[in-house]
């Protein structure tokens, strides 16, 4: 009897699909029964495949409306991930709610996030009272994380004056000294891989005094333009050879507890170490479909991945996958209402090139 095939369609912004979808890829998991098939988004994808599976990175209501269909036309696909659980980590406060949320115990390590608040007016930004408990320096981010260039441009604000040049609506977060070292947290179904990446410097006490602009901007620090990130050299490079990792099983405790209460298979998670306490761990960023390409053999551990899901569905029905794709998440009101902010009202950092941070 032939071999049974499965068709995971993909739709991927053109850069994400360059990085994601290489050869190796497609070869390996086209050798264990699996073809990736690029779906072409001018087209109605309920017209396309047939899929046994949608993978995808995409924004705005069109595109849910895609999916939408392809779901009420194919009851048996399964799309991973559920655009409804994706939206809340387009918001950076309903991103690391979730955090807050979690209840897991560990002997020696207690995690959480930075203090951080919210400004959708300049106004607010000026009142001091608004700022309460909140210290400086303090990273401002744009609120909406929706994959522009623009909303990973942050600025670490040292004082009053820096606030000048800050647009809201953004996120004011604690700025904690880490080492100049940041964990990403990498998540692929029930895998879990944790990698050292650069960070910002620590900030010494004099420079928060000093500090004559009062702000300096900067944007995906831990991403660099050369590709030699996972090997020795690398490391060496980045002088993280030194910096310990966080025990696994706390880290790994974590990215299960962000699964279950997301309802997301494929992100990865930022995480600091405070260096006042060494034992506290802080989330800072949670990213859907981050790039899996950098993560030390991603060919097996995607298509483990894929096999897994399509098996799955085949022996036991599509929910046994637990991804039935039209489940909402249960959030509350505001929660819902930041989450749903399309359109050009994401804040816009304004700053200045010469204010960026060399590191
Ligand atoms: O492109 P890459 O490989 O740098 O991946 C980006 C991620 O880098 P990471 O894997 O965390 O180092 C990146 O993570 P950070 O936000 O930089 O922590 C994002 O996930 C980014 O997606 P988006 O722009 O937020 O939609 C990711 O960009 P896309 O590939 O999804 O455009
Ligand atoms: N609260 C913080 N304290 C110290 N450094 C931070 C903090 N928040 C962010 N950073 C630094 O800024 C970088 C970008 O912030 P992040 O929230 O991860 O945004 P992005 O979505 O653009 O990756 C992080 O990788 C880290 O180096
Ligand atoms: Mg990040
Ligand atoms: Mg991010």
């Amino acid at each position: 009897m032939a071999e049974r095939r499965f068709g995971i369609g993909y739709a991927l912004a053109p850069k994400k699909q360059q990085s994601f979808i290489q050869e190796s890829l497609v070869n390996l998991a086209r050798s264990r029964g699996i073809d990736l098939v690029r779906i072409d988004t001018e087209r109605s994808l309920a017209d396309q495949g047939p899929f046994d599976c949608v993978l995808h990175k995409l924004y705005g209501d069109d595109w849910k409306r895609e999916l939408a269909e392809f779901r009420v036309k194919n009851p048996d696909g399964v799309i991973i991930d559920a655009p409804e659980a994706i939206e809340r980590l387009h918001n950076r406060i309903s991103m690391l709610q979730v955090v807050s949320e979690l209840r897991i115990e560990h002997e020696s390590d207690t995690f959480g996030i930075p203090k951080q608040i919210v400004i959708y007016d300049k106004e607010t930004l000026f009142d001091r009272q608004a700022w309460e408990g909140l210290k400086f320096p303090v990273i401002a981010k744009p609120l909406v994380a929706d994959g522009s260039a623009k909303s990973h441009k942050m600025a670490l604000v040292f004082n009053h004056d820096g606030l000048d040049n800050l647009k809201p609506p953004i996120v004011l977060q604690e700025f904690v000294n880490h080492g100049g070292v940041i964990f990403k947290v990498y998540v692929v179904g029930g895998y879990v891989k944790c990698v050292k990446r650069k960070s910002l410097p620590d900030v010494s006490e004099e420079e928060k005094l000093g500090s004559l602009d009062g702000l300096m901007s900067f944007s995906q620090i831990s991403n660099l333009a050369n590709n030699e990130r996972t090997d020795d050299k690398y490391y060496k490079m980045m002088q993280l050879d030194d910096t310990e990792m966080p025990p696994q099983s706390f880290i790994t405790d974590i990215a299960r507890g962000l699964q279950q209460a997301m309802k997301l298979n494929l992100f990865n998670f930022d995480v600091i170490r405070d260096a006042r306490f060494g034992n506290r761990y802080l989330i800072i960023d949670i990213n859907y479909f981050p790039g899996y390409a950098k993560m030390p053999g991603y060919e097996t551990v995607l298509t483990d991945f894929f096999c897994d899901i399509v098996q799955k569905k085949e022996k036991d029905g599509v929910e046994s996958t637990g991804l039935d794709s039209y489940e909402v998440f249960s959030c509350d009101d505001e929660v819902r209402k930041i989450v749903s902010c399309d359109g050009d009202d994401g804040g816009d950092l304004n700053l200045e090139e010469e204010n960026r941070i060399q590191v």
